[in-house]
């Protein structure tokens, strides 16, 4: 338990200093952080209004755009941290893979990687193409003041999934079997994704961005001792690639229960659970050295204000067993849902840990 002595400062002096950093280096926070995976997006009117006539992932490349839309609902509910407004497939879509993002669908991949000659055929990500991305966390971080930025990238094997599947798939039956089948050929194309993936993670960074997220959000269909042995090791090539740069790390994936030891131990400060494994039992799986993100159920934001109300008190209660807990739901905002309610939401967990 936090001792009086070692009471936050308030309030926060910089980015650095703010309770989402501070939460996920397992320092005193003057209250819980809270963010959500896909605040930025289609729930919001605001952003459907903005992105109208405009295709995702050109939208993505506008750093006019990329700042206004990251901006809505840190300005909208008062959360703890934006999150960069972009997509996991951009590092792939700019080194020149034929990507579309289909409105409903997802990332839909014109010629999916099915042999090896496709996997050595990928184009590496130049960095000089990125100055886009730095331009707009530059002015993102400029105007949102003491309040973090998240940068982020998707993990190899979650990039792999969409790459060789040719889009979303439920069980990545042929990931998986490419996986086995193509040993040495899965280890290449995870060290080109790990790669880019890192490329885009460092110039975040550099430009700015106060924390890291790596989505690995598919890695649960694997078992602990694949994702060990064929997965893992390209996941932490990404956070090593971050060398000294002094941000937290925060490492998620859903359905990852069986995994949670090893999402840590991939180099997470911070590991993001899904909503199956409450946060004090994913606290004894992930251990003391580590804080926690999560784990609202994003589907229980669409039942009534009584019940939602009694969802975000059991998490916070149940967060309370981390190392530190950054509030979040167990993975991203359904679009149906209520904006006000997210505002609810993110006014609770405040009023309930205000210290
Ligand atoms: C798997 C994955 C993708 N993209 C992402 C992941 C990992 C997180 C997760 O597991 O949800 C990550 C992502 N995608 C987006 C963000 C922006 C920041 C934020 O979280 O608010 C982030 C962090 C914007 C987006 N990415 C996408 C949208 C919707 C685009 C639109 O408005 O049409 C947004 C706002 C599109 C996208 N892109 C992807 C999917 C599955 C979809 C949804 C398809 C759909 O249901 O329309 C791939």
């Amino acid at each position: 338990m936090t001792a009086v002595a070692d009471a936050a400062p308030t309030p926060a002096s910089s980015p650095a200093d703010s309770d989402l950093v501070r939460a996920a280096r397992g320092l005193p926070v003057r209250r819980t952080p809270v963010w959500f995976m896909r605040q930025a997006g289609r729930s919001l009117p605001e952003y459907r209004a903005l992105r109208a006539g405009t295709r995702m992932l050109e939208a993505c490349q506008d750093p006019d755009l990329v700042t206004e839309i990251t901006l809505q609902p840190v300005r909208r509910h008062g959360v703890d941290a934006a999150i960069l407004f972009s997509d996991i497939v951009l590092p792939l879509v700019v080194a020149g893979v034929d990507i579309d993002i289909k409105p409903g669908v997802g990332p839909v991949i014109a010629q999916p990687v099915r042999t090896v000659a496709d996997v050595d055929a990928l184009p590496p990500l130049e960095p000089d193409r990125l100055a886009f991305l730095a331009t707009a966390v530059r002015r993102l971080v400029a105007e949102l003041g003491t309040t973090p930025l998240i940068g982020f990238a998707g993990a190899p094997f979650t990039l792999a999934t969409y790459l060789i599947e040719g889009g979303p798939s439920k069980e990545h039956a042929r990931t998986k079997a490419f996986m086995y089948a193509e040993p040495e050929a899965w280890g290449r194309l995870l060290d080109r994704l790990a790669v880019s993936a890192a490329t885009f993670l460092t110039t975040q960074v550099d430009a700015g961005a106060s924390a890291v997220q790596l989505f690995d959000s598919w890695a649960g269909v694997l078992s602990a001792a694949d994702y060990a042995e064929r997965v893992l090791p390209h996941s932490r090539a990404v956070f090593d690639a971050l060398g000294d740069r002094d941000v937290p790390r925060i490492h998620f994936g859903v359905g990852t229960g069986e995994l949670l030891p090893l999402i840590g131990d991939a180099g997470a400060d911070v590991v993001g659970v899904d909503w199956r494994v409450p946060l004090d039992e994913a606290a004894r799986r992930v251990g003391p050295q580590r804080s926690l993100q999560g784990n609202l159920d994003p589907a229980a934001l669409l039942a009534d204000r009584a019940t939602v109300d009694r969802e975000v008190r059991r998490v916070v209660q149940q967060g309370r067993a981390a190392r530190g807990h950054v509030f979040n739901l167990g993975h991203g905002v359904l679009p149906e849902t209520d904006p006000g309610v997210l505002t609810s939401v993110v006014d609770l967990v405040h009023e309930l840990t205000t210290r």
